[in-house]
């Protein structure tokens, strides 16, 4: 499999102050990773550094081989990097439909295919933005995000205030996602063994360093790792 993204020594941050640092990994295309951490370790901070909304400080940032570093967040957007940030960002005048034609792109995902993948979206489609549950919310987020073609999903806690049989459905749409679309993602979650049975790889943060990188399998089999590297101190 071809390289998508790479890291290498990425420290990034806000103005002079510096959240990241010393961030490297890579993903092959089609691959899926858990981002996992405690509160304020820097997860957030990596999804938009890799949309170009914090200062980089150091370090390198490869798509596809090309460097992007420099390159504007809407045309990383293009390039196939899908943000689907954690406020979700709906419109209350436009309608479930209009959320999703307004950023259509004639690539693989149109709206019949979105609909098959989420038929609650379908049914809700002439609902406006400010009549959603905060589940078919999240689901729009994901749709409008797949809609401009991405390569890679960087889906930030996804699952955060939903009631659990919405998760249960939102987890299998990221999952079918990732194992029959061959989508690549990068799931931010509190709910770390949720992630980790989502994705392949495994990589933690604390205080903005990569402390743990594992594939997800192993470190779901552990427990108390796991729950050293991510439980609340
Ligand atoms: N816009 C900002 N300006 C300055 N500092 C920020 C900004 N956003 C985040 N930070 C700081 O960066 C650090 C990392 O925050 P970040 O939100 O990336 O962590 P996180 O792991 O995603 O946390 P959470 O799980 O609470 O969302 C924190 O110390 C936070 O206060």
């Amino acid at each position: 499999m071809p390289e998508l993204l790479a890291l290498d020594r990425v420290s990034a941050g806000y103005g002079q102050s510096i959240v990241l640092e010393d961030v490297s990994f890579t993903m092959q295309e089609g691959e899926s990773l858990a981002l996992l951490g405690r509160n304020g370790v820097g997860k957030t901070s990596l999804l938009i550094t890799l949309m170009g909304l914090t200062r980089l400080h150091g370090g390198s940032i490869r798509w596809r081989g090309g460097d992007i570093a420099r390159v504007a967040t809407h045309k990383r957007a293009h390039a196939g990097l899908g943000w689907v940030p954690q406020e979700r960002f709906m419109f209350p005048s436009l309608s479930v439909e209009e959320h999703l034609t307004v950023v259509e792109r004639g690539g693989k995902w149109d709206l019949q295919k979105i609909y098959q993948i989420f038929p609650r979206l379908h049914e809700r489609r002439h609902n406006m933005g400010n009549q959603l549950s905060g589940g078919e919310q999240q689901m729009l987020a994901i749709a409008r995000a797949l809609m401009v073609s991405p390569s890679i999903l960087l889906l930030d806690e996804p699952m955060e205030g939903l009631a659990p049989i919405i998760v249960q459905e939102l987890l299998k749409v990221i999952r079918r996602l990732v194992s029959e679309e061959g989508m690549s993602v990068i799931v931010v979650e509190q709910h770390a063994r949720m992630a980790l049975s989502l994705t392949q790889r495994a990589i933690v943060l604390d205080r903005g360093r990569i402390v743990h990188a594992s594939d997800s399998q192993s470190l779901l089999a552990d427990g108390d790792k796991l729950d050293r590297l991510v439980a609340v101190a």
